[in-house]
């Protein structure tokens, strides 16, 4: 059977599907897994086709200290028990940078390209590109592919594209990128069955997950971001601070006397949750911490959201939907609750029974802005971009006419 196998690399887990190619370009998931939990309590867990369980291991801590181990397991339970021989691989890179609108076929000048935006995303981009590199050493001729976070975004106008710094800068690729683009390329093809009136309109899509961000959506399209140049930016993450004014960077180099990179690794991985809580980076634990300064990181994180909220229905000029999704916004009762409690006075009326239920649609019937909750899919859309590269050489852009 003709299978491909998708990786993704994000900040505190390796996610992995295999899909198996049937008739006329379909795909069906064979596999579904993940290993989560990563700086908190690794677990490796895997289902077949049917949701039937094929693994399911906890690992102490120390065992799975970060993004790379999670890898080596994984890796090794999709060749050694799995016995995965994909047709194809295909692949989430974070950052395609200014040249990358649309995913593409991997060879060692991508590759190479893509290598200069590791300081850029250094919390993922080489965890994306070293399981690449090491199927293009012992696998040359398996097709690869690489779907970006940015390439999604790429609709943007010149207002959501520019910082206002000079124009220079601009030129070179200092650009407010956005990421996340799969998992909104997957809400914005699934909307429509969903709501399709409401899809053709104006919905803010909350991704919250370990990395967090917002994007306002126009007709589908993406048309602004709460995240720009790097995937620090916006709301507050596991890790990573959120909005933070460039004066606190100088400071810290100035006044505390730390290197540049010094102040990236505290950047990417001592701040947000983690950071400001002293407990975790994780909701799970801050959820159930007694602990006033996890609660505090937890009142941050909603009310960044509802300002990011504000925000972007600015951008968009009014608001049809809200849109909860990842692993927060797929499995946190609480959070949901209290952000839509911040959207009140843009009409939002939660269903609790409904929310509590995980339902599709979590408002009242007399909301002004239906709300809805949609387990994303970022695999699935690489398998489609990845079975589209290979079955005509090309993958659709988003650069699709500009959403004014
Ligand atoms: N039931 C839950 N309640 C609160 N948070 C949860 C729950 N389940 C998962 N999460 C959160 O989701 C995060 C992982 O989200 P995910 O989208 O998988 O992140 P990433 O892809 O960035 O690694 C975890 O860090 C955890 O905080
Ligand atoms: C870009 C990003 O933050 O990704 P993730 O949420 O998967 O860490
Ligand atoms: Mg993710």
């Amino acid at each position: 059977m003709d299978t491909i196998l998708v990786i993704n690399a994000g900040s505190s887990s390796v996610k992995f599907q295999v899909f198996a190619i049937e008739g006329e370009g379909r795909l069906r998931r064979l596999i579904k897994g993940q290993m989560d939990g990563i700086g908190s309590r690794p677990r490796l867990r895997a289902n077949g086709a049917t949701g039937d369980p094929m693994a399911d291991r906890a690992y102490p801590i120390e065992a799975i200290p970060d993004v790379p181990a999670a890898m080596d397991v994984a890796g090794e339970w999709l060749r050694n028990e799995a016995r995965i021989h994909p047709l194809a691989v295909g692949h989430r890179v974070v950052h395609g940078g200014p040249e990358y609108e649309r995913p593409v076929l991997i060879d060692h000048g991508v590759v190479a390209r893509l290598e200069r935006f590791v300081s850029l995303a250094p919390l993922h981009q080489p965890h994306n590109l070293a399981p690449i590199r090491s199927i293009l050493a012992s696998l040359p001729t398996l097709p690869q592919v690489a779907c970006f976070d940015t390439a999604f975004h790429r609709t943007h106008g010149p207002l959501a594209d520019y910082y206002a710094i000079p124009h220079q800068l601009h030129a070179e690729g200092v650009r407010r990128y956005g990421f996340h683009g799969l998992s909104y390329e997957y809400i914005s093809k699934t909307l429509p069955q969903i709501a399709p009136e409401i899809a053709k309109r104006r919905v803010i899509v909350a991704h919250l997950g370990s990395g967090a961000s917002m994007c306002a959506m126009k007709g589908g399209q993406s048309v602004e971001s709460t995240m720009g140049f790097t995937a620090l930016d916006g709301l507050p993450m596991g890790t990573r601070p959120g909005q933070l004014d460039p004066g606190v960077v100088l400071y810290l180099m100035s006044e505390k006397g730390m290197s540049a990179s010094k102040v990236q690794d505290f950047l990417y991985r001592d701040c947000g949750l983690k950071g400001l809580s002293g407990v975790s980076n994780d909701m799970r634990e801050l959820d159930a911490s007694a602990d006033p300064q996890a609660k505090l990181a937890v009142d941050y994180f909603v009310y960044r959201i509802g300002l990011a909220a504000g925000m972007l229905a600015a951008a968009l000029q009014g608001l049809d939907a809200f849109v909860f999704t990842a692993g927060i916004g797929e499995n946190s009762v609480g959070i949901r609750a209290r952000v839509a409690e911040q959207l009140g006075w843009l009409g939002v009326v939660l269903d609790a029974a409904e929310n509590e239920r995980h339902s599709r649609l979590i408002s009242r019937q007399n909301s002004l802005i239906p709300v809805y909750v949609v387990p994303t899919d970022e695999e699935l859309m690489i398998a489609q971009h990845t079975l589209a590269l290979l079955m005509n050489g090309h993958s659709p852009s988003y650069q699709h006419e500009r959403v004014s």
